[in-house]
């Protein structure tokens, strides 16, 4: 497998080591226009650019990167690996993507990211579920640059706060650094427009800690993880990281999740 990932982020860069040390060091990456070099990993700005024979594209560059690139490589037959989930909230970007995947005969691949419980989740609505909220709470770092800013004073907030209350296409809309998590579970879900997302600035927190709560015919769940965030990005959770690599190692196996 011949595998290209765009930027050089904190996930970017975490990602690209562990798949190096486990032999599939990346081929090429995709860098802003301006950024582009010829070095032994070849750093170009285009889809269209990249070498020949790439058959894998991870996007854990953000909302943006999988509108610009992302699409491109799946109408060329590359698969993509995405973080980017909250992207698909935009409907006219889940159409686009969509109908990429079908010409390209390509599939987007949407890693756990920083959220487990997934695959339960599908698998209770294959029965009936009544109901789905995810709580994102976060130290207030992790706000920094999010509507979250517009709310609460975050540099002196003393208690818990909740700055944001509503659907989950709302919230992946709104804060697409930070709600990629309530994305994921509405897709594993109830969808978009029918799951509940709060999101809270907590003083006291020192962790990104998420929380699923599910009813449905096969009972009820609840799942909370306290995630570390990762030393470049107090936004990004680790397992963030971690799913992607996960997502393609699993993938290669003869037996798998
Ligand atoms: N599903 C999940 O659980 C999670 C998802 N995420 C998603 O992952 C994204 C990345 O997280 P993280 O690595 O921590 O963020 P960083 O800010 O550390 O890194 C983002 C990187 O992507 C680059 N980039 C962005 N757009 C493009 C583009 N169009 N072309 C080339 N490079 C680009 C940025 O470059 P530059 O500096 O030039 O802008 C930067 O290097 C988040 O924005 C979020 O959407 C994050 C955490 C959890
Ligand atoms: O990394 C996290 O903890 C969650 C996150 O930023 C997101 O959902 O976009």
């Amino acid at each position: 497998m011949s595998i290209a990932l765009i930027g050089s982020g904190a996930i970017a860069s975490y990602v690209r080591a562990h798949l190096a040390s486990a032999g599939l060091p990346v081929a090429a990456i995709i860098v802003r226009p301006g950024k582009e070099s010829n070095d032994e990993t070849p750093a170009v700005s285009s889809v269209a650019d990249l070498p020949k024979g790439i058959d894998m594209l991870i996007d854990c560059a953000g909302h943006e990167a999988l509108r610009t690139h992302g699409i491109e490589a799946l109408r060329t037959g590359i698969d993509v690996v995405t973080v980017s989930i909250g992207a698909l909230a935009d409907a006219a970007l889940e159409t686009e993507v969509v109908n990429a995947a079908q010409y390209g005969g390509a599939v987007l691949h949407l890693a756990s990211g920083a959220i487990g419980a997934l695959d339960a989740l599908r698998a209770a609505r294959i029965g009936e579920l009544h109901e789905v909220t995810y709580v994102g709470r976060k130290p207030p770092m992790g706000w920094v640059g999010s509507p979250a800013e517009d709310k609460v004073d975050l540099a002196s907030l003393q208690k818990a706060t909740i700055h944001f209350s509503g659907s989950a296409r709302k919230a992946s809309l709104a804060y697409p650094k930070n709600a990629n998590v309530a994305a994921a579970v509405a897709l594993s879900s109830l969808g978009f427009d029918n799951t509940t997302v709060e999101l809270i600035a907590d003083p006291d927190a020192s962790a990104n800690i998420h929380e699923v709560r599910a009813a449905g015919s096969f009972g009820s769940l609840t799942f909370t993880i306290s995630g570390k965030s990762l030393p470049d990005n107090p936004k990004s959770s680790a397992l963030a990281a971690m799913s992607v690599v996960a997502k393609i190692l699993e993938d290669r196996k003869p037996i798998r999740f």
